[in-house]
């Protein structure tokens, strides 16, 4: 099956007042069509810039990149991909529901029209009785939820997540984890996660993706072969504590002291 996402030595150097910042470099990464791939990276690793690249928010100074068989200007254009970032970004005068139609209503040739209405897509993140509300009148954990079903409408093909539960207490992480694993299983849409949290990582991905700081820059691709139907007790299993404990070796190497 061909790759819902492929990087091929992906490198990123941004310019700017004399000084040239390298913010990525020599990335491989293929993501195949429905897995769920987070990836974890010291801060300035360039978790956010490789997310950025995919989404066609930033060109790749060195490397190839397609998504969907295409470019990621192409996935884009065709409202293939969904985005949800740390900072829910809800437009405080519109409504929950208003929220989540935005996508339907702006832009140039609004979202396709997906399978699941903006109401059905309120319901799939627990919200179906909070559609009136404003985001004032909502907690910080059902921003991100009406920000995830925006993200949703259109179905689209991949979801790009950058620490989108990031701000929120630990309790209501844990509980927002558990949903998008169940998103992800009903939607069965392509998912990049960015996070700092090494449990997080672990917990979602069925794969992390490991960035390296320092010149050599690259990445490492460490699997997670857990059951794929995880609930928040899986953390307390010896299993995940191995793979935990795998990733921050993993980090720890990769990451040259500045
Ligand atoms: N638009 C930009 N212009 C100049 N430098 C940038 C720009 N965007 C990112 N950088 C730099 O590129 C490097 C990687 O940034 P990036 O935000 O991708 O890292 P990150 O791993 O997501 O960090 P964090 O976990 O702190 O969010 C950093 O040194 C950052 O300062």
């Amino acid at each position: 099956m061909a790759p819902a996402i492929e990087a091929r030595g992906i490198g990123v150097t941004f310019r700017g007042g004399g000084r040239a910042i390298q913010a990525l470099d020599a990335i491989d990464l293929a993501v195949a069509p429905g897995e769920f791939v987070t990836v974890l990276g010291a801060s300035g690793s360039g978790k956010s810039t490789l997310l950025r690249v995919v989404a066609d928010l930033v060109a790749p100074t060195r490397g190839t990149i397609e998504v969907l068989g295409g470019s990621p200007a192409q996935a884009r254009q065709r409202r293939a991909m969904g985005f949800a970032f740390q900072d829910a970004a809800l437009l405080p005068w519109r409504t929950a529901l208003q929220n989540v139609m935005l996508p339907l209503q702006v832009g140039s040739g609004a979202a396709r029209a997906g399978t699941r209405t903006p109401q059905d897509l309120l319901a799939l993140v627990g919200l179906a009785h909070r559609g009136d509300a404003l985001p004032a009148e909502l907690s910080g954990g059902e921003r991100q939820r009406v920000s995830l079903a925006r993200a949703l409408v259109g179905s689209p093909d991949i979801l790009l997540m950058d620490e989108p539960f990031g701000a929120l207490d630990e309790l209501v992480r844990d509980r927002l984890n558990e949903e998008l694993l169940r998103v992800w299983r009903d939607t069965g849409c392509t998912i990049v996660f960015v996070t700092h949290s090494i449990q997080e990582a672990a917990f979602l991905g069925s794969r992390v993706i490991v960035m390296h700081t320092g010149p050599q820059g690259g990445c490492e691709s460490v699997a997670v072969d857990l059951p794929r139907a995880r609930t928040l007790a899986i953390r307390e299993t010896g299993d995940f504590l191995r793979i935990t404990s795998r990733l921050r070796h993993a980090l720890e190497a990769g990451t040259v002291a500045a």
